[in-house]
């Protein structure tokens, strides 16, 4: 096998990352865009000494478990890699996924690993749309040298792995609808300004991005629009636009950022429609949400995963609970009815503000928020929780906060990850103390391979 080759391979698995996998002369091979099932041809664009990196060319015979994309980004855009793939098999990989990396990464085997719970819906599922724009929009194949396709500026999606190629999205499956028709608004007057989109490379220009969020329970949207420098009188009007237009648009913001850094968020934030929040629910509770808090993408998903938290808690009201890596609080106010007290903790201050004030807004007195690095919170805790959740970014936990995790040895603790390779790790350092019982899937992402999964642990011994 050699780079610029192109080969027939039939795919046998999945691999982590979500793309297939098959074994050639002695060595793995990993292929972009294929799926078990498939005979493919693909050409070979790494060759290491153990592994092999390869793109399909052409699909020879498609897998059983294929269906027709319904969006025309698929296979370009980052947003959603699996489009083609089965739903019901996309929930199966998944579970495996977690399987296999449970008991190859962390040693942790014959624990039960349910089948993955699915999303309600699969498509208009997402909550939160972060759209960048770009001086010249990337073409897709059958768009390059056609004379009707006009180039020009993107809003849009990022094509994976890159920061500067931005495929311009017309809609966007993953968000319902209204969401599409403002996107086509923001764009047409963002064309039609004077000012000129951000240059990705140069880092000049004015319009950055377009964050969208909407309010599952109440159907209402937030519009962020993120600009490099603050210019009321080029924002105002689109927002008063968006705000007469549709009625559902209760918050208009611009968030300002000179940051080189391709991030959505401001360094200040000027509200031009109604108040800088909306509100959004998950079960009985309330959240205000403002542009930047963090919040589930999937609202029904939450729910979802919220309820098999308090599931593996198994409270019964005399319990102190500690919810580590807290955010903006609503796991801890989920649960804060079954238990005596939860205890939140949390680095960002704003997301600690907004955990405080949500408890307000729902009546809830039994909860309190440290705020800052759990390295150092943690250890100086003046509590001895019986129950732990522990729900980290995705590098999962420091191993500091692993050893003061054991110190405070609470009698069971529930691991929220959305990340199963340092879920596994996590788990293994912890397998001479905690026993893990069950673990659940919940599928937070249709057409992604991300997954997030829950783990029951007990104290061994208890
Ligand atoms: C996956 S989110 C969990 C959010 C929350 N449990 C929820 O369901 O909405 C992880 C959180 O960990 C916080 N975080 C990351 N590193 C931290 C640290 N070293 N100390 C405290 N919090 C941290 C992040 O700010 C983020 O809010």
């Amino acid at each position: 096998m050699k780079k610029g080759q192109e080969i027939e391979l039939d795919i046998t698995a999945i691999a982590f990352g979500g793309r297939g996998l098959t074994r050639l002369e002695g060595m793995a091979v990993f292929v972009d865009g294929a799926v078990p099932g498939d005979r493919v041809l693909a050409r070979v664009y790494k060759k290491k000494q153990r592994y092999a990196e390869a793109r399909v060319v052409s699909l020879i015979s498609p897998s059983p478990d294929r269906v027709p994309a319904p969006c025309p980004y698929s296979g370009y855009c980052g947003g959603c890699k699996w489009q083609f793939l089965d739903y019901e098999r996309q929930l199966v990989y998944k579970q495996q996924h977690v399987q296999e990396a449970l008991a190859h990464i962390g040693g942790v085997e014959g624990v039960p690993v349910h089948p993955t719970l699915g999303s309600d819906a699969i498509y208009g599922y997402r909550n939160k749309m972060e759209f960048s724009c770009a001086e010249r929009r990337w073409l897709l194949p059958e768009e390059l040298g056609r004379e009707d396709v006009a180039a020009g500026m993107a809003l849009g999606l990022h094509v994976p792995g890159t920061f500067d190629k931005v495929l311009d999205i017309e809609a966007c499956l993953l968000q319902p609808d209204t969401g599409n028709r403002i996107l086509g608004d923001v764009r047409r007057y963002i064309q039609a300004s004077l000012l000129p989109v951000y240059g990705l490379r140069s880092h000049e220009g004015f319009w950055r991005f377009l964050v969208l969020r909407h309010s599952t329970a109440d159907d209402q949207w937030m519009v962020n629009l993120v600009t490099a420098s603050s210019e009321r009188e080029q924002v105002q009007p689109l927002a008063d636009l968006l705000a007469e237009k549709y009625p559902a648009v209760v918050s208009v913001v611009n968030n300002v950022t000179d940051s080189r850094a391709g991030v959505a968020v401001g360094q200040y934030e000027v509200p031009l429609v109604g108040a800088p929040m909306m509100l959004e629910r998950i079960g009985p509770f309330e959240f205000e949400l403002s542009a930047n808090s963090f919040f589930q993408t999937n609202t029904r998903g939450a729910a979802r995963l919220y309820d098999t938290v308090e599931e593996y808690t198994g409270l019964t009201g005399a319990e102190t609970v500690l919810d580590l890596y807290c955010g903006t609080g609503t796991i801890a106010i989920y649960l804060a009815g079954q238990a005596r007290e939860v205890i939140g903790l949390e680095v960002v201050e704003s997301a600690v503000a907004d955990a405080r004030r949500n408890c307000g807004r729902n009546g809830i007195d039994n909860c309190r928020f440290v705020a800052g690095d759990i390295r150092r919170t943690l250890p100086a805790l003046d509590a001895r929780p019986e129950v732990m959740i522990i729900d980290p970014p995705r590098a999962g936990m420091h191993a500091d906060v692993v050893a003061a995790v054991l110190a405070l040895a609470p009698e069971r603790i529930v691991y929220v990850s959305c990340n199963p390779a340092t879920l596994a790790r996590d788990l293994g350092l912890m397998r001479d103390h905690y026993r893990v019982t069950q673990v659940q899937p919940v599928d937070m992402f249709p057409h992604t391979f991300h997954i997030e999964a829950v783990a029951a642990m007990e104290r061994v011994g208890s």
